[in-house]
């Protein structure tokens, strides 16, 4: 089928498969090749539209009153001396919050439960976690069972592992804004923490010291007076308390005949030997052995070893940081990039460990209560967001003693610029940071794709001896993997999915590179009787969470999707892949490939190759390249303010962006630069809104302003518009010597006294200026020059990609067991190759570059400048217009009318750049 399809090559990939692979057939014989229908007439949509990155969830609930707000001065009680402090109490520890208090723990938080829900409408959390009903065994296996039981793993031993589910994670790539951390405030009542724990006594609330808190302000000793000198009072729960009294007991019952589980805990704990650790591995999960890799590595995270892990995907790289996070005295805190994926990954923990997790879209009462937990040592494993390191009032957590024995930073390819999915955020995770501020032991980095020179950097940055590479093949043996040239990639992907062996598949990933384009390949399969659903993130994550929630129980059969399905899924049995579209590098495609056969059975990955779409993804990859001219101007604006040293300083993204014709993760990322490159020019705070409209209600304005200095200062930094107050959050903050927050915090309470409302707009990147650069030009040289090499490595990566595939179609000689359009061995081989750095895309001699001009260009952008001779161009933004990319400055809703919109997409960026630029040196010596 595949040969006939494609290339006119009638092998039988039968045969070839039992040839190639050990793996497990899926025990289906392939059906005799249908001959192939004539070409239907069809044009696909050409208005594609490029993935357009999930905005952060919306709260709906109210907010109230916080106990805490404005008391940042006041200390927290000490840490009971239970908690984490005796390493043999680790057992104890265990036993009193097993199983149950595990899911409590975890969901205790709404916006958990709201995931949770999100994701399988019939799980009841209420029912399944707000405790003394009568205990079934092993509630939080089931409670993940009840709530995810549509991915089962078949590869557990069916009698003794129990039956444990797997909630396939949503994955998106979250825009730095997005993920970055918005302050959350108190919102409604404790309707969120239906269950609160008590244990060890350690129930009530209390608030955070921050960096500021210690120093007096005219604004602190004012609410000092104000409140008499008082502590906030901390709230009871009676209920809340009995609840969770009633739910240890009973746990304490249950972990009486779980006592195998404690003592293979402790065993291992005093000698980590492959027995006692596979003893463990036995108990808690029910498998016999390790595979490849996991003993070495969790040996050596025990043993305090900062280690750097490099399995395949769905290799079990999780139980790597889970059996340590058993054994070891302190928290675990794993570092993830998704919310989903930290969602995830808390379901599947054993019922044994304890986890919880804080994100962006938590409450403060849920962002506190975690904190209580932790503090009271009730979670061993804490998920956290790479941006959760912004966050002074999180990192202060530690500092009060909290023992951290490991931090897991999973998907660790994301600190490296040079991989392919880099992510600024991840720039902080430094082991000097880490060490510094978390006295941090030991690190365990986790990908599955990681190049050489990724994983060079990966290992300075983290500080990891380069003894502790554990590193297997990146590529798995139970995939078969296809390449095909298409010249009309819809007909070829029905004929695909109709044939042998996807037809036979009841479950089956196809990867898009366009929103769009998801929508209409599904809404075609469907069209032509194949169940399809389309998945991107422009959808909401409600329907994204369905459409998962239906091919994860097989309600679907084929999901059409973008990059945002993919990384986590953890759906064992997807038993074939299929990229519509070429994907933006080697790394993006083993982590897209490895969707399929994680039950270790043979799988079929085929890609279809045609040009127009890498030369579009080609000439994407150059949308958030900067000039050094608009990169200075920026930096000039960045160390603007007018206190400089010292001073917390915004910059709304939007007008920012637009003004300089910068990404707003750009601009994000320059400012994390700035923050941590050799010389930290400044500090990032969390970002926030920073436009403030406030109305009075009650008392007017002056006399209000009389009795409260906060609104004082806020009457000084305003301007009246329509009778109402507009100020910049962060001048208030400066004139106070406080934070924006507490200006949050204060307002919040004045609104709940009924006294004023307010409105924020514009989300903003908030910072400290630390140190003026000297020379602004030399480091805006040296941040554009830096900006240029990471899009310039992108770009090689696609190139890698293209080329590999070229070669299997073009150059391939079918020597090496290759047939058809089956290129298993030659795939593998260059993958090798390009994960050990001796890959040359010379090899083939195949790759199509760009073109490197075109005789009408130079003319064509002369009469583009005449006709727009109304706005403002750089060269990269007329180059950007002649390859059709959208652009802040010059964004596609307007642009893409203009005639000359994406006309040069195959010739070569920068050259349609220095034409642009030739061609704007003669305007501007005309003086035009
Ligand atoms: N030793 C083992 N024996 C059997 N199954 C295992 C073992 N270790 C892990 N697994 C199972 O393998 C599956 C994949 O594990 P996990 O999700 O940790 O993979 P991963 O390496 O993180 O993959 P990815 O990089 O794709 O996210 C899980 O269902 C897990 O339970």
């Amino acid at each position: 089928m595949y040969s006939q399809l494609v290339d006119g090559d009638s092998d039988s990939e039968g045969s070839l498969i039992s040839d190639i692979s050990a793996s497990p057939p899926r025990g289906r014989s392939p059906s005799p090749p249908p001959p192939p229908p004539p070409p239907p007439e069809h044009r696909p949509n050409p208005k594609h539209t490029a993935t357009v990155k999930p905005k952060p969830p919306k709260s709906k609930a109210k907010p109230k009153l916080a106990a805490s707000a404005c008391t940042a001065a006041v200390s927290p009680p000490p840490l009971p001396s239970a908690a984490l402090s005796d390493p043999h109490g680790l057992v104890s520890r265990i036993a009193a919050a097993p199983a149950l208090v595990t899911a409590t723990s975890t969901v205790s938080s709404s916006s958990f439960r709201r995931l949770v829900q999100s994701r399988n409408p019939s799980f009841d959390p209420a029912a399944a976690f707000s405790a003394p009903t009568p205990a079934p065994t092993l509630a939080p296996t089931e409670i993940a069972t009840a709530a995810t039981a549509q991915c089962p793993a078949p590869d557990a031993p069916p009698q003794t592992r129990p039956k444990r589910v797997h909630p396939n994670s949503v994955s998106e790539v979250v825009p730095p804004a997005a993920e970055a951390e918005q302050p959350k405030r108190p919102r409604g009542g404790a309707e969120g923490n239906f269950v609160r724990l008590n244990i060890n006594g350690y129930g009530r609330r209390r608030t955070f010291r921050n960096a500021q808190a210690r120093r007096p302000t005219k604004y602190r000793s004012w609410r000092r007076q104000r409140h008499g000198g008082a502590k906030p009072q901390g709230r009871g729960d009676e209920e809340g308390d009995f609840v969770a009294e009633a739910m240890i007991e009973r746990e304490k019952k249950r972990a009486g005949g779980d006592g195998g589980v404690l003592e293979a805990v402790e065993a291992a704990r005093e000698d980590p030997s492959e027995q006692n650790l596979e003893n463990l591995l036995r108990i808690i999960y029910g498998y016999n052995s390790f595979r490849e890799g996991q003993l070495e590595a969790i040996q050596k995270v025990v043993a305090g070893e900062s280690t750097m892990l490099v399995l395949p995907t769905g290799a079990g790289k999780s139980l790597c940081y889970q059996v340590p996070a058993m054994i070891l005295p302190g928290l675990t805190l794993v570092v993830s990039p998704l919310l989903s994926l930290m969602v995830d990954q808390l379901m599947k923990l054993p019922a044994f460990l304890p986890g919880g997790f804080l994100a962006s879209n938590q409450t403060s009462d849920e962002f506190h209560e975690t904190l209580q937990r932790l503090r009271g040592g009730e979670i061993k494993v804490l998920f956290v967001s790479p941006e959760r390191f912004l966050n002074e009032e999180f990192l202060l957590i530690f500092r009060d003693g909290l023992q951290i024995s490991l931090v897991a930073i999973d998907e660790a390819h994301c600190i490296s610029e040079w991989s392919h999915n880099f992510r600024p955020s991840y720039l902080r995770l430094r082991a000097s940071l880490l060490r510094r501020k978390l006295n941090v032991q030991s690190i365990l980095a986790m990908t599955a794709t990681a190049t050489t020179q990724t994983l060079e950097e990966i290992v300075t940055v983290l500080e990891i001896p380069s003894d502790n590479l554990i590193k297997t093949s990146q590529i798995r043996d139970n995939l078969q993997l296809f390449i095909s040239m298409s010249n009309n990639r819809l007909k070829d992907l029905l004929l695909l999915l109709k044939a042998s062996p996807f037809v036979d598949m009841k479950s089956i990933i196809v990867y898009c590179k366009f929103q769009g384009e998801t929508d209409y390949v599904s809404k075609y399969l469907c069209d032509n009787n194949i169940t399809a659903k389309s998945y991107h993130s422009g959808l909401l994550m409600k329907n994204r969470n369905r459409v998962q929630e239906l091919f994860c129980s097989n309600k679907i059969r084929v999901v059409v999707a973008t990059v945002a399905f993919g990384m986590g899924l953890d759906k064992s049995d997807v038993e074939g892949v299929i990229h519509y579209s070429l994907p933006e590098s080697l790394e993006e495609y083993i982590q897209e490939t490895g969707r399929a056969g994680r039950d270790g059975r043979l799988s079929y990955c085929h890609l279809f190759l045609d040009s127009t779409t890498f030369y579009k993804s080609r000439s994407l990859l150059h949308s958030d390249g900067v000039d050094e001219y608009a990169m200075s101007k920026f930096l000039f604006q960045v160390f603007s303010c007018e206190n400089s040293v010292g001073c917390i300083c915004s910059l709304v993204k939007e007008s920012t962006s637009r003004k300089f014709d910068i990404k707003e993760e750009v601009l994000f990322t320059v400012l994390t630069q700035l923050e941590i490159g050799g010389q930290q020019y400044l500090r990032l705070l969390p970002q926030f809104s920073v436009t403030c409209t406030l109305y009075f209600h009650k008392t007017s304005p002056q006399l209000l302003a009389d009795k409260d200095v906060l609104v004082r200062s806020v009457l000084d930094k305003s301007e009246t518009k329509g009778g109402h107050f507009v100020f910049d959050m962060t001048k208030v903050a400066n004139d106070l010597s406080i934070t924006v927050n507490e200006v949050f915090d204060h307002l919040q309470q004045l609104k709940f006294s009924g006294e004023i409302s307010f409105e924020l707009k514009d989300p903003a990147c908030i910072y400290v200026i630390l140190k003026k650069p000297d020379d602004l030009n030399a480091l805006s040289a040296d941040i554009t020059r830096w900006l240029s090499e990471v899009e310039n490595s992108k770009i090689s990566k696609l190139d890698a990609m293209f080329d590999l595939a070229n070669f299997a179609v073009k150059g391939c000689q079918r020597t090496d067991g290759c047939s058809g359009s089956q290129h298993t061995p030659c795939i593998q081989k260059k993958i090798i190759q390009y994960f050990s750095k001796n890959y040359s895309t010379s090899d083939s001699g195949q790759c199509t570059q760009p073109q490197r001009g075109s005789p009408f260009l130079q003319a064509d952008i002369k009469v583009f400048l005449k006709s727009n001779s109304f706005a403002k161009f750089t060269p990269r933004a007329v180059a950007r217009i002649m390859h059709g990319i959208s652009s802040p400055a010059f964004p596609s809703a307007t642009w893409s009318k203009n005639h000359f919109w994406g006309r040069y997409l195959e010739v070569d960026f920068p050259v349609v750049m220095e034409a642009a630029k030739a061609e704007l040196v003669k305007l501007v010596g005309k003086g035009e």
